[in-house]
């Protein structure tokens, strides 16, 4: 497992790396990414590094290139240059099995909940356990061994919809799904949380319950987050740091409490 240090450019206060604030290990680092679409470059030159337990907020324009830089991370696809390394895997040189043991630690929400709508709220949680042990058992909760479906019960009661594991998927509101989301990334106690514009389909209120929840339970169970969000106010109230992609590079790098929404803006100009 890597235990890298952040130095000078997280710190809290600002200061140098000659004052005496704790060295937090590192979670994920990524040193000049280059990554191009049939020779169109998204991004040329992207450094950054995530300390253990930190909530970064990564912003941008339509097309910059944040979710293409989720899948490089994750190893979903292809990148041109640079190194990647998630929790101890370099991710631009893992085999197969070594790039599957690292999504095993990753948990991931997205703009749509993708539950499987005909299965259960608590099969779909026990699904969230599918990266850690592949195979038939893990389908469904009637397949799944007891363990698992004790900490699937867990999960959902941490996300306040115990009461409904036995629903349909499909028959949830927008909000209860991206709560069983949740869940699910969180069922195998991930190291690090994704999450591609979680509230993008909800409405104001419900996204604001999501997040609240959302960095409630990152925050309790010691996860770190890295969250993609068109929302500055979102970014700005739940990112420890704020990430901004512009121009084929990240531009901002910069705690989000030195940050204001205006200064944000002018990353969409
Ligand atoms: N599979 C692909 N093949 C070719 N081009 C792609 C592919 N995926 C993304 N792109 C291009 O890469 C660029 C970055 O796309 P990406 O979806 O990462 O941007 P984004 O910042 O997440 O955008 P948005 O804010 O609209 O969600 C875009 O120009 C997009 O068209």
């Amino acid at each position: 497992m890597s235990v890298e240090t952040l130095v000078a450019d997280t710190r809290p206060d600002g200061t140098g790396a000659e004052s005496f604030a704790p060295v937090l290990p590192v979670d994920l680092r990524v040193t000049g990414l280059a990554k191009s679409f049939a020779g169109t470059p998204v991004f040329s030159d992207v450094s950054f590094g995530l300390s253990r337990g930190e909530a970064v907020a990564i912003v941008g324009a339509n097309g910059t290139g944040k979710s293409t830089l989720l899948r490089c991370l994750m190893g979903l696809i292809p990148t041109d240059a640079g190194s990647i390394d998630v929790v101890g895997t370099d991710v631009r040189s893992a085999s197969s099995s070594g790039l599957r043991a690292m999504r095993a630690q990753i948990g991931l929400v997205s703009q749509k909940h993708n539950l499987v709508p005909r299965l259960s709220v608590l099969s779909n949680v026990v699904q969230g356990l599918l990266g850690q042990k592949p195979g038939l058992r893990h389908w469904s909760q009637s397949l799944a061994p007891a363990r698992s479906r004790a900490a699937a019960m867990a999960a959902l009661q941490k996300v306040g919809l115990a009461q409904l594991a036995q629903r349909r998927a499909d028959r949830l509101s927008g909000g209860q799904s991206q709560r069983v989301a949740i869940a699910r990334a969180l069922v195998g106690q991930p190291r690090i949380l994704i999450a591609d514009e979680p509230t993008a389909s909800l409405d104001p209120a419900a996204g604001e319950d999501v997040m609240d929840l959302f960095f409630d339970l990152a925050r309790q169970e010691g996860v770190t987050v890295i969250f993609i969000s068109h929302n500055i106010d979102h970014a700005l109230k739940y990112g420890d740091r704020i990430l901004g992609l512009a121009n084929g590079g990240m531009p901002l790098d910069a705690r989000a409490a030195s940050l204001n929404a205006e200064q944000l803006r002018g990353l969409y100009d």
